[in-house]
């Protein structure tokens, strides 16, 4: 009995001890965002993820405007929230891809407090059969559009110190954690988002600037849909491997993530396993997670590499299968 005791304190006294360290060692120091009564400007927030988002920050309590290209969406999405929550939010026709009119619009809207930066577009085929046009398409509103965003709001949200933490939340994907059959120009668009965040939040971090990145599994949202009348087979199955989500339920995880900071926002349990895999060399504010980071490192690069064995075998089983036919 003795013994027993024994071995499980020589267990648990390393592992305590490695709590305790982690606690004081990780970086950024942990934040809370407000969002009440503050200024939340959402790209994409017109349609899907982007709307949802909107509409929960405005019960919330925020003061929102959503930008997107056609006037027409936001109007009908400013009616929609207007009728189900009798508050107005301000909208802004312009393409991420134009820096002046992005420019115009942020300077329009006044100081912002919680940039995120969603609007994206997805056209899921094989390389050898996507047209660049469409390669450059997705990089350029996804990842250079994010680029427009951030350069035309950060000057004045550097200037705010006196009104508290802000944010600046990126919506990846989680095709920009791991790449999928499929999605070579989206995943890197979102991979691409991911070292901007990285090396932006050491840029910011002393003006009390706070970056998140939010990884959605598949969302139902007019943009799936549409994306589904199209999309590979394999890029369907293999992207299955992560249960999908509603709109409302991402948007409330994005929400939470980015009010507390987190520099990971996870949407699912994939996610969670997903960010453990992906941990790399990303800021950390919770050292709970990061101990799960270190102590299940291991395990998960495991359960990793059996999704990669699965997903190799689907690959090989359909294409031998559609040769035969
Ligand atoms: N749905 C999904 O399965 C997932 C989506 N995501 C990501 O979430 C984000 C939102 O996706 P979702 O809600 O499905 O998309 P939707 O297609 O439903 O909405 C996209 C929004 O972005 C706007 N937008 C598109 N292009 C531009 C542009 N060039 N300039 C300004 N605004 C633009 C659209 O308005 P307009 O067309 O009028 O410009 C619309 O408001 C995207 O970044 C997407 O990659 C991530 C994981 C899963
Ligand atoms: C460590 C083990 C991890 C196990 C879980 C792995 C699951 C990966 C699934 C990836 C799904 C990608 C969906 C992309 C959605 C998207 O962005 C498009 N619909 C376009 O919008």
């Amino acid at each position: 009995m003795e013994d027993l005791s024994f071995l499980a304190l020589l267990l648990l006294l390393p592992l305590a001890l490695l709590f305790l360290i982690l606690y004081f060692i990780v970086r950024p120091h942990p934040v809370n965002i407000p969002i009440k009564n503050r200024h939340v400007f959402i790209t994409g927030g017109s349609s899907g993820i982007g709307l949802a988002l909107a509409h929960q920050a405005a019960t919330e309590g925020a003061r929102v405007s959503i930008l997107a290209r056609s006037l027409d969406k936001l109007e009908e999405a400013k009616n929609y929230i207007r009728l189900s929550t009798g508050i107005d939010v301000s909208i802004f026709a312009a393409d991420v891809r134009d820096y002046d009119a992005v420019s115009k619009a942020v300077e329009e809207a006044g100081p912002i407090d919680l940039l995120i930066v969603n609007q994206g577009v997805f056209v899921a085929e094989e390389l050898e059969k996507q047209g660049l046009d469409e390669v450059k398409f997705m990089v350029e509103v996804n990842l250079i559009g994010s680029f427009n965003m951030i350069k035309a709001a950060l000057p004045e949200m550097k200037k705010g110190e006196d009104r508290g933490p802000r944010s600046i939340a990126l919506m990846s994907s989680q095709a920009g954690q791991v790449g999928i059959y499929g999605y070579t120009a989206y995943s890197a668009s979102k991979f691409g988002l991911r070292g901007l965040g990285e090396a932006l939040q050491q840029e910011v971090i002393s003006h009390d600037i706070h970056v998140s990145l939010v990884f959605p599994p598949d969302t139902d949202t007019p943009g799936f849909a549409e994306e589904n009348k199209r999309r590979p087979p394999l890029t369907g199955i293999i992207a299955e491997s992560s249960g999908a989500m509603n709109a409302e339920d991402v948007a409330k995880r994005a929400l939470d993530g980015i009010k507390s900071a987190s520099f990971i926002v996870r949407c699912n349990f994939e996610g969670l396993l997903l960010s453990i895999a992906t941990a790399g060399l990303s800021p950390q504010r919770s050292f709970v997670m990061a101990f799960f980071e270190v102590v299940a490192g291991g395990l998960v690069r495991l359960v990793a590499l059996c999704f990669q064995w699965r997903w190799y075998t689907s690959i090989q089983k359909w294409q031998a299968q559609n040769k035969r036919t």
